[in-house]
């Protein structure tokens, strides 16, 4: 059991703050991942949690008791970190054992945990080996048995698979998830760059920006209902386009009209849009389609990227000039220089104003 709260946590570096506000519940069992731009302090707030950080303001709690003064040993957390920081002369099994023979263990003891950790993470064929004879995944792998014989309660991850290439990648976030399968009472938090990692391994994301939460929800929530064009924009691959314009019509759908011409419809409640109110229309590129019909965007396509399953598409919108990406299945490199014509499901479309969106208004 380990219920973590965090309560207007705050991180200042002398004047500087670099972290405010800071309201987090998390539940036993979830597996919460940290995003953000580089420098938004997903880290600082991960070695907060550890107690390798101070906490300059507000309180973080495990369990209801206060954690902003115990140290990091006494918290029942474990960190694995990017860089594995393995003993070099020391085998995969002492490796795993160090920190059990420090807090005195018994040799009973500090067999079995490492058995059993060696067992979930498919390692006791490398026990007897140095890790320079491992892969990094493997390493990778001994990195996190380090943090299982210790059975703590909450798990801490920074990057861990950063150092690994695409493939061992996949391979290792596949691990992970199978880990928090096998450990279903465990809570972890996760801190990644990788958009895929987060999607996949989350059961919510907390996205970091400004020095602040730009918001929490499971992946599809972030996907499906983006609260501001932050997140809209920083959450799927390419990003949503976006595009100003004007509210011209309300009622069973919203009717925009794009600056520079052009116009869209959106299935947004009518009571959120008022007549006349600027909005950024967003629409990611998977969600726009060929159409006969009144198209959203025209424009020539200028360069195509097959990737196999799908094909992306970018192309200047032939009213003002402005990029935008379209994300069609299959392969369509014949598009190339030909013009195109392409609408998206009302749906589908997300309308901002002053940078959040219309559907929390
Ligand atoms: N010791 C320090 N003194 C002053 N500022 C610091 C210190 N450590 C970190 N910072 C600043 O705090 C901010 C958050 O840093 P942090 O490393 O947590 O970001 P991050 O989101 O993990 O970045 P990245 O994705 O690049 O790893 C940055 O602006 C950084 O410059």
């Amino acid at each position: 059991m380990a219920d973590l709260k965090l309560t207007n946590v705050e991180k200042a570096y002398g004047e500087v703050k670099v972290l405010s506000n800071i309201n987090l519940d998390i539940k036993t069992g979830e597996l919460i991942v940290f995003v953000g731009p580089s420098g938004c302090g997903k880290s600082t707030l991960l070695r907060m949690i550890a107690g390798l950080e101070r906490i300059t303001g507000g309180d973080f709690a495990i369990d209801g008791m206060r954690m902003n003064d115990v140290p990091p040993a006494q918290r029942g957390i474990a960190m694995v970190f990017q860089s594995y920081a393995l003993y070099p002369h020391m085998t995969v099994r002492d490796n795993m054992a160090f920190a059990l023979k420090i807090a005195k263990k018994s040799a009973e003891e500090i067999r079995a945990a490492v058995d059993k950790a060696a067992h979930i993470l498919q390692l006791t064929p490398y026990l007897d080996r140095l890790p320079k004879a491992l892969s990094g995944g493997q390493r990778q792998r001994v990195a996190i048995g380090r943090a299982i014989v210790r059975d703590p309660k909450v798990y801490l991850f920074d990057e861990p698979l950063s150092n690994l290439d695409a493939a061992l990648r996949v391979a290792t976030r596949i691990e992970i998830a199978q880990l928090k399968e096998a450990m279903p009472d465990s809570t972890m938090i996760y801190v990644t760059h990788d958009q895929v990692e987060a999607m996949t391994l989350a059961s919510r994301i907390v996205v970091l920006a400004g020095g602040g939460i730009s918001q929490v929800g499971t992946p599809l929530d972030l996907y499906e209902r983006p609260e501001n064009e932050f997140v809209a924009q920083f959450i799927g691959s390419p990003a949503m386009n976006l595009m100003p314009g004007e509210v011209v019509e309300t009622g069973a759908e919203t009717v925009i009209r794009l600056d520079h011409g052009g116009v869209a419809r959106a299935a947004i409640p009518t009571q959120t849009a008022d007549m006349g109110m600027k909005v950024k229309l967003g629409v990611r590129p998977e969600d726009l389609a060929p159409t006969e019909g009144e198209p959203l965007f025209t424009g020539e396509v200028e360069i195509t990227e097959a990737l196999g399953e799908v094909t992306l598409l970018y192309f200047k919108r032939q009213e003002d000039g402005t990029q935008v990406v379209a994300k069609l299945p299959g392969i369509h490199s014949e598009l190339r220089r030909k013009p195109v014509r392409l609408s998206a499901d009302p749906k589908k479309i997300h309308l901002f104003h002053n940078g959040r969106s219309l559907l929390y208004r």
